[in-house]
């Protein structure tokens, strides 16, 4: 791929001569044409369009967001590729310009006759910059790729896809955009989309797409991009139903939360779960085998009875008195009426609503049989009327999820009838508090808990559904958690990203199947990632040899990164560094002397990592420094002492203050270009159990971009030592 990064600076008359001086100047034009836009939007006066204040408030926010949509961000490059096509294509998402050559961007930019610039990446012209190959070049003659330093086009690489003697050759550009080090939050890949990814990014919104990748494949980034591309291709249906990225907690939301408004797209919600569901403030975590139960699916239906235990077929007649009549509603009809509504598939809530009315029409029918001749209204008052409440409040008493999910935590005999047949004696034990709180406001909610009622929620009242929901690190939810954010999609579709090698809650889902099944979402695609963007190859290949033990049906991820990286994995005695203490394949001969010597003494190790630290910062790029949960208050101290600036995890890093301290629980998602990993023993041990561990390792091991360096006093785990 012929590459160019000189420009001729001869002043010529334009067209310049120089390609790339005539890229640039389409740069300055695009630039000006982008301003012009925006001077439009701003200079419209609205005074006139507007009938009340409502809706001149709402068009001047829609104003504002495209005014911000349409500003020139100096670092943002406005476009990054150009396809030169052999034909004129199908006009759609191009205008009606009948060119050939497009320059593909961030957003759309037209010049003053309407004519584009540069086209929006998610336009359908846009699409072959990711997918034409020599193989299958899609009408593409040229492909080039605009190399930029600071905001300046400085370079251009040439795919001549049709042309048999050109040599395929890996793109330079591309090379050093995942090269690039990481400061600061998660940016966007546009520029870089690998077709496979392309693939999924582009997927039909009407089926559901799930994700299982390797770490560093990018799905994170593949369903972040998908969300744009969806509210481009359909903005107006999006607008309506809402769209929603759920991740697994704050930091990592906050690490993402950039990436959608450089795609100039503000309007997407972002949650975890928890948020999802917090119908009750959660105060108290499960022991595992409690949260297990709790999160299985059978509790579904141990809830569907719970929510209609209280139904009961009336015995008694309801009468009616209006003026001097009284109308009388027999047992029987009203045993009918509520074994109607049983049989129905509707919600709780939504038969509660009908019984007075199929009552009071009852109580109408009679009426007309006597000679009235009663209308609505009248069927109105009649539901309203204290019999028909007290007849309803009988046989189909109101629910209120909490409450029922509070009798059923803390109440043995409620719990054996409705999970009779369903949980064995031994589970109910296990979900039952083992001292009932006093009240609903002192209860010691968990996050499972709250999943409950959220369920008994839903099956009440219907949650409101929106039209896409991406979920990341989806291998981590149990199967009701599943059900909560399926319920939040029914209408709509759903990208579920992970992989089943980083999960690490004791309720980590097993296969894809049966996760896409819980979500309500059977026999979806599923889409395999392999290629590593963020991981060099010596290192995956270090952390890869977990697999076996932890997803022993995965395959390890290839790297496509250029370096190989740098692992450094060193021992430490009780006096400190060993003199040999440079490759990996040290640790066993290193493990071995250990036998022989007493375990380090955790002093030594702190000091060496602290030193890890500051010789690592010496080179550009973010630094985490991953550790057992139950070492960071030691280490934070340590770095302290050491002077050593160090942010949390949901705390962006800056040029100036570039070291993370992160909690192994906090890793995953996360990305630094080097990573210091303190005691592996310790993160496994943090864990409930071995494999969790194991997991745990696997993730804090592949979130380094250029280098791991791993310290350790114990003994490594059998598959790192050799
Ligand atoms: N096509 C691409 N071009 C350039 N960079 C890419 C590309 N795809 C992914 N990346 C980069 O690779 C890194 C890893 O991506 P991402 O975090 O989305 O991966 P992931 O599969 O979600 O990882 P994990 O499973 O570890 O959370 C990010 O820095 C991302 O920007």
């Amino acid at each position: 791929m012929p590459a160019h990064a000189s420009a001729d600076q001869s002043s010529s008359p334009d067209p310049s001569p120089d390609p790339l001086q005539r890229e640039r100047a389409h740069l300055a034009a695009s630039r000006a044409a982008l301003r012009a836009m925006r001077a439009d939007v701003e200079s419209l006066d609205l005074s006139d369009v507007t009938g009340n204040w409502v809706n001149a408030a709402i068009l001047q926010r829609e104003m504002s967001d495209r005014i911000k949509a349409l500003a020139d961000l100096a670092h943002t490059p406005l476009f990054f590729g150009r396809l030169d096509y052999l034909h004129a294509p199908g006009l759609d998402g191009a205008g009606d310009r009948r060119d050939e050559q497009f320059y593909i961007g961030r957003r759309h930019v037209h010049d003053g006759h309407g004519d584009p610039m540069v086209i929006d990446w998610r336009a359908p012209v846009s699409q072959p910059f990711y997918r034409a190959s020599r193989k299958d070049p899609l009408d593409v003659g040229l492909r080039r790729r605009f190399g930029y330093t600071g905001g300046e086009l400085t370079a251009y690489e040439d795919e001549h896809l049709t042309d048999p003697a050109e040599l395929d050759t890996a793109s330079a550009l591309l090379a050093a955009e995942i090269e690039r080090p990481r400061v600061g939050p998660m940016r966007d890949i546009v520029a870089t989309i690998q077709p496979e990814q392309d693939e999924i990014v582009r997927a039909d919104i009407h089926g559901t797409v799930c994700v299982q990748g390797a770490p560093g494949t990018g799905k994170t980034a593949v369903g972040l991009h998908r969300v744009a591309y969806l509210l481009y291709a359909h903005r107006e249906r999006l607008a309506r139903t809402g769209t929603l990225v759920i991740g697994p907690n704050r930091s990592f939301l906050h690490y993402i939360e950039q990436v959608l408004p450089a795609l100039g797209e503000l309007d997407v919600a972002q949650a975890t779960v928890e948020e999802l569901v917090s119908h009750v403030a959660v105060a108290g975590a499960d022991p595992a085998d409690t949260a297990v139960v709790k999160g299985d699916a059978r509790m579904a239906a141990v809830l569907q009875r719970a929510v209609r235990s209280g139904i009961r077929l009336p015995t008694e007649p309801c009468v009616v008195v209006r003026g001097s009549r009284r109308w009388r509603v027999p047992a029987y009809e009203l045993e009918e009426l509520v074994q109607e509504l049983m049989d129905r598939d509707i919600r709780y809530g939504a038969a509660l609503a009908a019984l007075p009315q199929r009552i009071a029409h009852a109580v109408l029918v009679k009426m007309e049989n006597g000679g009235e001749a009663p209308d609505d209204r009248v069927q109105d008052a009649v539901a309203r009327n204290p019999a028909v409440k007290a007849a309803v409040k009988a046989a189909w008493p109101a629910v209120d999820p909490a409450k029922l999910v509070f009798r059923l935590l803390s109440d043995p005999e409620f719990l054996a009838a409705c999970a009779d047949g369903i949980l064995t004696p031994d589970e109910q034990r296990t979900v039952l508090w083992p001292k009932p709180p006093r009240s609903l406001r002192t209860a010691p909610w968990s996050l499972a808990d709250a999943v409950l009622i959220d369920e008994a929620r839903d099956l009440v009242e219907r949650t409101h559904s929106l039209g896409h929901v991406v979920l990341d690190e989806a291998q981590d939810l149990s199967p009701m958690q599943y059900r909560a954010v399926g319920r939040r999609c029914t209408t709509g579709s759903a990208t579920v990203l992970g992989d089943i090698a980083q999960g690490t809650t004791p309720w980590a889902t097993a296969s894809w199947a049966e996760a896409l099944e819980h979500l309500g979402k059977p026999g979806s695609r599923v889409e395999a990632l392999t290629k590593t963007f963020r991981v060099p190859s010596e290192v995956i290949g270090y952390a890869s040899r977990l697999l076996p033990g932890i997803a022993p049906d995965l395959a390890p991820a290839e790297s496509v990164r250029e370096s190989r990286g740098a692992l450094t994995v060193r021992r430490i005695s009780p006096a400190g560094p060993s003199p040999d203490d440079s490759a990996a394949d040290d640790s066993a001969a290193l493990d071995a002397a250990s036998a022989l010597t007493p375990p380090a003494a955790p002093a030594a190790l702190t000091d060496a990592v602290v030193a890890a630290c500051r010789e690592t910062l010496r080179q550009e790029g973010s630094v985490g420094l991953i550790a057992a949960d139950a070492r960071i208050p030691l280490l934070a101290a340590a770095l302290d002492a050491a002077g050593l600036p160090h942010l949390d995890p949901g705390t962006e890093t800056t040029a100036e203050s570039r070291l993370t301290l992160v909690p192994a629980t906090l890793a995953k998602g996360l990305e630094y270009d080097y990573v210091v990993l303190d005691e592996p023993a310790a993160i496994v041990d943090g864990e409930p159990d071995r494999r969790t561990g194991l997991r745990r390792l696997y993730v804090c091991l592949t979130r380094p971009v250029s280098g791991l360096t791993v310290l350790h006093s114990r003994d490594l785990p059998a598959a790192l030592r050799v």
